[in-house]
């Protein structure tokens, strides 16, 4: 990059990442640049990066349309049009997706998904519905499986994202409604049912996915959804027995605890009484009602076609890992041994082994 006196840059700044800043003399090696916050910095060349001052106030749709592709001016391009509520932007075929951290229906509805069912990838603003039409059409047209990655850190709204291209694709892809266990009803509810037991409150995100996944939707020829399956990886287990404050177990746990009469059955109560809950002192999410979610849990396992049978088999094990969790140990009499410490932990161990069995 040539320098001159009044050339537009990017400083690092350590508050803002980046500022805006101009070039104002030269001293030595380095460059000395005032900033748009007022102030005056000296730094080495390498460390500054083109500015375009010309940049459209609203942002570009797309990276690739910005006069100088360098990071500060990405980061200021995805800033444009966050604050204007533009949360999608292409870099080519690329999506990029900016966290809203709040409900934008209108940016969802059926509306949305006709109209960019069949539209050309670019001709409408971006949109991870336009990503996933073009893959739809692509396997289509090729006869060949597609691909949609979605990668980005904690909280990032991965787990949001592949919801809306599962709902887009069961979209495009469903047929006529019929009964309420068609498969693509039954891809939609896997979701809360793989959340229920894999998702678990962190400090960085009330419902973070604490393990991988691997969604595959299967077509036939004339583009509907046939089948589909689900492979999961390296499910945080540790969660289970070990959680540090602020954070909370694998939201079934809180479900079963709030059940009402499964709960009885289970003897369990508020999660405050069991250890593998307590350990944080975070039970509720906001804006989360864990009573409400169970009965979603169920239907979810109703729809994906988990038996009655079934499923109190997955709940006796939920509750039984609860009453393990409650059982302490006293030293023995004899060397090295252990006994069961008091009459409170032999109901739970009693508990745990009736629900194992
Ligand atoms: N498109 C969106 N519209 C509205 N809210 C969103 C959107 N994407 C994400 N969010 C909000 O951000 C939260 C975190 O998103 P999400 O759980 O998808 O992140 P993640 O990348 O899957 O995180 P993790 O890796 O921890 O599982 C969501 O619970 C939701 O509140």
């Amino acid at each position: 990059m040539s320098l001159r006196k009044g050339s537009k840059v990017w400083a690092e700044d350590r508050d803002l990442a980046w500022v805006a800043a101009e070039v104002v003399d030269f001293v030595g090696d380095q460059v000395q640049v005032a900033t748009s916050s007022g102030n005056k910095v000296v730094t080495l060349p390498v460390k500054l990066f083109s500015r375009d001052e010309d940049a459209d106030h609203g942002g570009v749709d797309d990276m690739t349309k910005l006069t100088y592709l360098n990071e500060p001016g990405v980061l200021d391009n995805l800033e444009r049009r966050y604050t204007l509520n533009e949360i999608y932007t292409y870099t080519g075929s690329i999506l990029i997706a900016v966290n809203p951290f709040t409900r934008l229906p209108h940016l969802y509805n059926a509306h949305m998904m006709e109209q960019y069912k069949g539209a050309p990838f670019g001709e409408l603003s971006p949109h991870v519905f336009a990503v996933a039409d073009a893959s739809y059409r692509a396997m289509m047209k090729e006869a060949r499986s597609q691909s949609i990655l979605v990668s980005g850190e904690s909280g990032a709204g991965k787990t949001e994202t592949t919801k809306l291209i599962m709902q887009y694709l069961t979209f495009v892809g469903g047929r006529a409604a019929g009964d309420d266990r068609t498969v693509e009803q039954q891809v939609l509810e896997s979701n809360p049912l793989l959340e229920a037991f894999g998702n678990a409150r962190t400090v960085r995100n009330d419902n973070s996915s604490r393990f991988g996944k691997f969604v595959e939707i299967q077509f036939d020829a004339i583009g509907k959804i046939s089948g589909a399956a689900i492979r999961t990886y390296l499910l945080e287990r540790s969660r289970v027995v070990q959680i540090t404050d602020g954070e909370r177990n694998y939201h079934c746990f809180y479900q079963l605890c709030a059940s009402g009469g499964d709960a009885e059955k289970y003897k369990l109560g508020h999660p405050s009484h069991f250890h593998y809950l307590n350990q944080s002192k975070t039970y509720e999410l906001d804006g989360v009602n864990s009573a409400e979610e169970y009965m979603k849990t169920i239907r979810a396992m109703d729809i994906v076609g988990i038996s009655h049978g079934e499923q109190e088999a997955i709940f006796c094990i939920l509750a039984g890992i609860l009453h393990l969790g409650n059982i302490d140990f006293s030293p023995g009499q004899e060397h090295d041994s252990s006994v069961i410490k008091d009459q409170k932990s032999s109901f739970h161990m009693e508990m745990a082994a009736n629900l194992f069995m």
